[in-house]
């Protein structure tokens, strides 16, 4: 199975060019889904969840047992696979955690009641959340909100999950969490993971996309990616103030405080005078690839 996105396009009735033809493959496993506010991650994951239409191009989810499904025209086929954690994701404050997934499961068809009650207890054991489960959601923290949020996802077993920017606002614990129960989705399931954090890609994700102003500046595994960048990223301790300065002689790619010091990355294929060879990483790749369009004050 695959998701197969060819030269999606999207503009909104404002103007905005959110999706530029956007072109990727995404097989299954976790997926990561990198880029800046705005760059259009979840205009793509609300069109791959059949909540938006698209202008132009074509998803496709390929290597069904039953053929392939064309996401933006077979909306109802596309609903029974997916399993969907929206950015935002509301939830009633005076419900409990297990009437809501009961009703959820309802909703997605799971007509037996034995049979549903048995769904969610198994969920709810899943994301840790069996022992308050009769706790009304509104009293939930964020990161108990956001575990419910993947039990609802996970409900009817989905071949096809999106999670838009999950652990914003998690504490590092609750994050940890998070990430042990994305790792524990199947194999044989698409997951993307759409966020701004590329810690989170680091530790989750085989395979990735960066994407910046509606369009890929970078896909592929995330291990290539970084090698691709070897020898190629220096770095240097300077003063805040002289940051400008190295921008009109460098390609600065990131700037970061370290213990009271700016820590300077440019991108160059021969050594810059003055600066020592770093061990690229994942952060370095966003950065080289989005300044690559972006400046680096608008990142
Ligand atoms: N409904 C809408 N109407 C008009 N413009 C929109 C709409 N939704 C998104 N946009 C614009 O489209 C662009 C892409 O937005 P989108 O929310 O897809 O990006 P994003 O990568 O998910 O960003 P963030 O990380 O901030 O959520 C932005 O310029 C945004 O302002």
């Amino acid at each position: 199975m695959k998701l197969e996105i060819t030269d999606l396009t999207k503009t909104y009735s404002n103007g905005v060019r959110a999706l530029k033809g956007i072109s990727l493959t995404i097989p299954q496993g976790m997926f990561g889904l990198l880029g800046p506010n705005g760059a259009g991650k979840s205009s793509l994951m609300r069109t791959i969840a059949t909540l938006q239409e698209a202008d132009s191009g074509s998803v496709q989810l390929t290597g069904l047992p039953d053929g392939n499904l064309d996401v933006l025209t077979q909306k109802d086929g596309v609903r029974r696979l997916l399993g969907y954690l929206p950015q935002e994701f509301g939830v009633y404050p005076r419900v409990t955690a297990e009437a809501m997934l009961d009703h959820i499961a309802t909703l997605k068809g799971i007509a037996n009641s034995r049979e549903r009650k048995e769904i969610v207890e198994g969920l709810l054991q899943k994301v840790n959340l069996y022992t308050v489960r009769k706790k009304n959601l509104g009293t939930y923290s964020g990161g108990m909100k956001q575990r419910f949020g993947i039990a609802q996802a996970l409900i009817g077993n989905p071949r096809l999950i999106i999670v838009d920017e999950p652990t914003a606002g998690l504490d590092p614990a609750e994050r940890n969490r998070f990430h042990n129960l994305l790792s524990e989705i199947g194999e044989n399931t698409i997951v993307i993971l759409s966020t701004h954090i590329v810690e989170d890609v680091t530790n989750l994700c085989s395979d990735m996309a960066i994407i910046c102003l509606g369009e890929v500046v970078a896909s592929g595994d995330p291990n290539s990616l970084v090698a691709d960048l070897k020898g190629k990223i220096w770095q240097k301790f300077i003063e805040k103030a002289e940051v400008d300065t190295y921008r009109k002689t460098h390609r600065v790619i990131s700037t970061q405080l370290k213990g009271g010091k700016t820590r300077l990355h440019a991108y160059s294929d021969l050594p810059p005078v003055g600066f020592e060879p770093v061990e690229p990483d994942l952060e370095d790749v966003y950065f080289a690839k989005i300044t690559e369009k972006m400046d680096i004050v608008t990142v």
